[in-house]
């Protein structure tokens, strides 16, 4: 698969790994930063991989930060991005096969490696099962 991800100053170490991480299991990752522990403003790395993704549609995007809560805020307000906040392999599992989800959020402050581990890997295991869902995302994709 192909990743496009950033984080704010909060998930640096955790961006990091999971970039090496997704490089060992033979995906391409574009890592758009940050890339120093200067305090920055996560809506403004949302932008930046949300663009990416919605500028290529084969991509996923990847956003941390302490909770994952900002930064799945920000990225959902932007068209055409379903991002998730994910806390284990459940919740990224549904967030793939339900929700249709092109963005993975989650927080340095909320999980270890392990579970980070667990997620991508539930991610990226994961599709979308269409059928009773797909209707739902088209409901909200409706929404402007
Ligand atoms: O948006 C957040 C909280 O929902 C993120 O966790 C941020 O990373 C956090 O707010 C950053 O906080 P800091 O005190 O500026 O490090």
């Amino acid at each position: 698969m192909k990743f496009y991800i950033a984080t704010d100053h909060a998930g640096l170490d955790l961006k990091d790994y999971t970039v090496e991480l997704l490089k060992e299991k033979g995906h391409e990752v574009i890592d758009l930063g940050p890339f120093s522990r200067d305090r920055v403003d996560y809506p403004d790395y949302a932008l930046s991989v949300c663009k990416a993704v919605l500028a290529d549609n084969t991509a996923h995007g990847i956003l941390i930060c302490g909770s994952g809560i900002g930064m799945s805020m920000a990225a959902n307000r932007h068209s055409g991005i379903r991002a998730a906040l994910c806390h284990d392999a459940y919740t990224a599992t549904v967030a793939r096969g339900h929700n249709d989800a092109n963005v993975l959020c989650f927080g340095e402050r909320i999980i270890g490696k392990g579970v980070c581990e667990s997620i991508l890997d539930a991610w990226i295991g994961g599709s979308f099962e269409g059928g009773r869902h797909t209707g739902r995302v088209e409901k909200i994709e409706a929404i402007h």
